[in-house]
C-alpha cells in the first residue's frame, strides 16, 4: 500500500469513530479494505465488531499475531483537520484509526507476499471500555488461530515519528474503573436542614480520594486516583439528591490496586457515616498490566536498533491501561510505543498525530515479520 493510500485509509477511519462494541461502520470499513486485497491466503472471520484475518504461512510452523484496537472516544473534536469526525461528540483521540491504517499496512503486504510463517491480525474493539481484549481472548476463533507470540503498539505524543520506544517486563499499568453513586435526600435549597445534600457529600469525597495516593501508597510505588466526571443534582436552587463520580485508578503493582480499592471503600464508608447517605461502586473494567516477555521484547529491540529509518527509545513504564495486558497474560509478546509528534496528549481533542508515524510502524513491522524469510 503507497503512502497515499495509507493516508486516505486513515482520514477515512478518522472521520467515523464509534464507542467500545458498537464499531459497525468500523468493522464494515474495514471489511471492504480487506475484500479489496487477495484473497488466497487469507481466512476472515468476524467476532463481534471485530475481526480475524488469519494469513497463511508457507511454512505455517508458528503463527505471529498482531493486534490493533478500534474504538474511538467520547470527545469534541477541535483539531484544526478538514477530516474531522462526522459523529458529533466522538473523536479518534487515542490513535486508533492510526493503529488500524497500520493493520491494513501490514496485512496487504502479506496478502500479497505470502509470508512463511502464518500471521494473525486482530482487529479488537472496545480497547477503551469495556474492554473487548478479554472477551476476544476466550472466543473460539482466537483459540482456534491461537498465536504463538503477539505484537501490538500504541502511538506516542511526546516521541518524533520515527521512534519505537519499548522495554521489556512492565510497560503499562493494572486499571480499573471507578463509578460511586451517592443517594441521600432532595429539597429547597433555602431548606438545608431538611435536605441531606450530595453535592456536599460528594465534593469531600473527591478530596478525600486525593489522600490515597499521598498517604496510603508507598512512595516508592506509583498509582494514581483520577475522578474525570462528576455530575449531580438537577437546578441551582434544588439540593441534590444524587450525585455521580467517575474516575479510573491505576497501580503499578498488583498489590497496590487491592489497597487502593480496600481503602476507597473505607473513605464510602466515612461518607456514609458522616453524611447519613447511602453509596455504591461499581469497579466497571479491570484491565491487567500490560508486561512485554522479556525475551521478544529484547530481540525486537535489537531488529529495531539495526534499522537505520527507526530511533530506538527504552523507556519507563507509564501508568496507562491497555488491554492488551491480557493477550500478553495468555501469549508472550511485546508492546510498543510508536512515535507520533503532537504537543497534545492522548485523549485531546486537538490531538493531531504525525501520519508518518504510519509509513514507520508498517514497513517496521514488514520487516519485522519478515526477518526470518
Ligand atoms: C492507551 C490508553 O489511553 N488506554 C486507556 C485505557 C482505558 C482503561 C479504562 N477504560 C479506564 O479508564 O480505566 C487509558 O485510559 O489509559
Amino acid at each position: 500500500m503507497n503512502k497515499e493510500q495509507l493516508v486516505k485509509i486513515r482520514r477515512e477511519l478518522h472521520q467515523i469513530p464509534e464507542p467500545g462494541f458498537e464499531e459497525f461502520k468500523t468493522q464494515q470499513y474495514v471489511k471492504e479494505k480487506i475484500a479489496g486485497m487477495p484473497q488466497d491466503f487469507l481466512t476472515i472471520e468476524e467476532w463481534k465488531t471485530g475481526l480475524f484475518v488469519f494469513v497463511k504461512g508457507y511454512e505455517g510452523h508458528k503463527t505471529l499475531g498482531y493486534r490493533t484496537d478500534m474504538d474511538g472516544l467520547p470527545i469534541e473534536e477541535k483539531t484544526s483537520y478538514s477530516f474531522r469526525s462526522q459523529h458529533k461528540g466522538m473523536m479518534h483521540a487515542c490513535g486508533h484509526d492510526l493503529h488500524m491504517t497500520i493493520a491494513l499496512g501490514i496485512l496487504k503486504y502479506f496478502a500479497h507476499n505470502q509470508p512463511k510463517d502464518n500471521l494473525l491480525f486482530l482487529f479488537q474493539p472496545a480497547e477503551e471500555g469495556p474492554g473487548g481484549a478479554k472477551p476476544m481472548l476466550a472466543s473460539d476463533a482466537f483459540q482456534r488461530f491461537k498465536p504463538d507470540e503477539i505484537y501490538a503498539l500504541h502511538i506516542a505524543p511526546e516521541y518524533p515519528a520515527g521512534t519505537i520506544a519499548t522495554k521489556p517486563g512492565l510497560l503499562f499499568a493494572n486499571t480499573s474503573e471507578l463509578f460511586i453513586d451517592l443517594k441521600g435526600k432532595g429539597g429547597h435549597a433555602a431548606r438545608p436542614h431538611t435536605a441531606n445534600d450530595m453535592v456536599v457529600a460528594a465534593s469531600h469525597l473527591v478530596t478525600q480520594l486525593q489522600t490515597i495516593v499521598s498517604r496510603n501508597v508507598d512512595p516508592l510505588d506509583s498509582a494514581v486516583v483520577t475522578i474525570g466526571k462528576i455530575s449531580g443534582g438537577t437546578k441551582q436552587n434544588i439540593i441534590a439528591e444524587t450525585a455521580r463520580l467517575e474516575g479510573t485508578i491505576r497501580t503499578l503493582s498488583i498489590d497496590s490496586m487491592e489497597k487502593v480499592k480496600q481503602r476507597i471503600r473505607s473513605l464510602i464508608g466515612g461518607i456514609e457515616s458522616g453524611f447519613d447517605c447511602e453509596a455504591f461502586i461499581d469497579w466497571g473494567a479491570n484491565y491487567c498490566q500490560v508486561y512485554n516477555n522479556e525475551e521478544l521484547t529484547q530481540s525486537f529491540m535489537d531488529f529495531s536498533r539495526e534499522q537505520r529509518e527507526v530511533e530506538l527509545v527504552e523507556c519507563s513504564e507509564a501508568m496507562t491501561g491497555e488491554d492488551f495486558g491480557y493477550f500478553l497474560e495468555d501469549t508472550p509478546g511485546v508492546m510498543f510505543w510508536l512515535g507520533a509528534d503532537t504537543p497534545y496528549g492522548l485523549h485531546d481533542a486537538r490531538i493531531e498525530p504525525s501520519e508518518a508515524a504510519i509509513f514507520t510502524a508498517v514497513s517496521h513491522m514488514i520487516a519485522f515479520f519478515s526477518k526470518n524469510q
